[in-house]
């Protein structure tokens, strides 16, 4: 195999069949859907169904409007309140197929929750030890987020469980975590390439871990300071750039002791977790395609209401204001222990900037929007550092590349990144139509490219949008988006 060192702790393997990354690198990505052996319910149902989005170019974003409550929020709010003492009031879930797979898995392990009901759930925490085995496999669907999360939590505890996820998901590199939890004395069975699914067995005990990530990734954080939640002693992680940091936040809530110096932070395990309220914020990652959609489409002047302004989620807004973007924070708050504010953002004329390596980790979710940004932007825009985005829902630098030369940009792939060309973006349709690949980011970014373009464009495989942003056409639509879905 070929080896192509990237970065400082980063490899690219280039192989026909799977791309690894990270380091030790064994972190691998399977490409090819034929080589996966499980497929979900989810996947069958897909590869029936061509859920298309058909956009008439030009118009404007205006008014207001909220996107639903924040993914990665929510998955975390099932899984604490589940293991809390107590009963959890959670309003502002997200009520998308990811954190729904994270709800259906708890309650297949025996934990009573009600709702949810517009945004609104209640859910009796059964304490640390009071989990069930589950009596069928647990499908996390097309989320990363759910399996590596629920891995972690799930190492320390008595029974087996075996987590599956639809033909992305079990693509996608899975030893980032099973290995340092080996090192916690877990036990888990992956596939030989290291994908799901995965086995988890019960274990005597685990012990407390000094972990240095190898790559900058909240989940593998997340995961470890669930696993560490069962764990004897303390379990430090250290990070090598900030993530997202709602695990340790929202573990403060339930009253568990988190202690951050700089980039480690470290909690001690056999603690308990009491209930709380939980106000969960909109999402950025999916109001981003708003900021961009208003930023690029002239006439715009748009109002999101109640965003989550989490510091260590802030890369888009950073990033286009570099470009030039007209980005207002109004009405700074604190909800659920998260920064919220309502985000003003009119239409400016954008340029393409070098984006800062630190801004990466912080944006990490946003870079397909932002890459429309770019391609509206006068001059070029690079990314570097951002090999992570090769491992997501599809090849995020792959795809959006292949789908903005479609549209007439020069987009270059890079190992690590991408060059883009700002220029005009045109059309595609029939034969030439974009291909999201069921990836839900790829979809809500050529779909608002639309606002820019000379002609239609088609984009293509969009169903996974019901992930992260369901109701997506109807509000965008609301907003000034000449959208229409196709449903087979
Ligand atoms: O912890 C989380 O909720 C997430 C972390 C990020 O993944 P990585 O940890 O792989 O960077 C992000 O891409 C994902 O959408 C959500
Ligand atoms: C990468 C994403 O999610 P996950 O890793 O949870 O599948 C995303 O929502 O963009």
């Amino acid at each position: 195999m070929m080896l192509e060192r990237v970065g400082p702790t980063s490899y690219l393997n280039f192989h026909p069949s799977v791309v690894c990354v990270g380091s030790p690198p064994g972190d691998c990505y399977n490409p090819s859907p034929f080589i996966t052996g499980h497929a979900s319910l989810g996947d069958a149902l897909s590869s029936l169904i061509d859920h298309r989005y058909l956009i008439s170019p030009g118009g404007s974003l205006r008014g207001r409007l909220r996107v639903p409550g924040d993914k990665s929020i929510s998955h975390r709010s099932i899984m604490l309140s589940a293991i809390a003492e107590g009963r959890t009031q959670v309003s502002g879930f997200l009520e998308g197929a990811d954190a729904l797979a994270t709800l259906a898995a708890f309650r297949a392990m025996g934990v009573s929750i009600e709702g949810p009901s517009d945004g609104e759930l209640v859910i009796e925490g059964v304490g640390m030890r009071g989990l069930r085995a589950p009596d069928t496999t647990l499908d996390m669907g097309n989320s990363g987020t759910a399996m590596r999360l629920l891995v972690g939590l799930l190492a320390g505890q008595g029974f087996t469980a075996t987590l599956v996820g639809d033909d992305s998901l079990t693509r996608r590199p899975m030893r980032r975590v099973t290995e340092p939890l080996a090192l916690m004395g877990a036990q888990i069975r992956t596939s030989p390439t290291g994908t799901a699914p995965l086995t988890i067995e019960p274990v005597d005990h685990l012990n407390g871990l000094e972990y240095r990530l190898p790559m900058a990734s909240a989940q593998v954080k997340s995961c470890l300071m669930l696993a560490g939640l069962y764990a004897e002693g303390e379990t430090c992680i250290v990070e090598p750039e900030p993530t997202r940091d709602h695990t340790e936040r929202m573990l403060t809530a339930f009253g568990y002791s988190v202690r951050r110096q700089g980039l480690r932070v470290c909690l001690t395990g056999g603690g308990r977790l009491t209930a709380c309220r939980l106000r969960i914020p909109a999402d950025i990652s999916s109001a981003a395609f708003f900021l961009v959609g208003a930023s690029i489409a002239p006439g715009s002047d748009l109002l999101l209401e109640a965003v989550g302004i989490n510091p260590t989620r802030v890369g888009v807004i950073n990033i286009m204001r570099a470009m030039g973007a007209d980005i207002e924070l109004l009405d700074k708050r604190t909800a659920g222990g998260e920064p919220v504010a309502d985000i003003r953002v009119k239409s400016a004329r954008l340029r393409g900037i070098r984006i800062p390596v630190d801004q990466v980790p912080l944006a990490i979710d946003e870079f397909p929007a932002l890459f429309i940004a770019a391609a509206c932007a006068e001059g070029e825009t690079v990314l570097t550092g951002a090999e992570e985005l090769r491992v997501k829902e599809s090849d995020r630098i792959q795809v959006m590349a292949d789908g903005l030369t479609k549209l007439g940009i020069q987009a270059e792939p890079t190992p690590d990144g991408i060059r883009i060309q700002g220029g005009t973006l045109g059309s595609a349709t029939g034969e030439n139509a974009i291909e999201a690949h069921g990836d839900h980011r790829i979809a809500m970014s050529f779909a608002i490219a639309g606002l820019r373009a000379s002609g239609p464009i088609e984009v293509r495989d969009c169903a996974n949008v019901e992930t992260s942003f369901p109701g997506f056409p109807q509000l965008a639509s609301n907003a000034g988006l000449t959208i229409e879905e196709q449903r087979p």
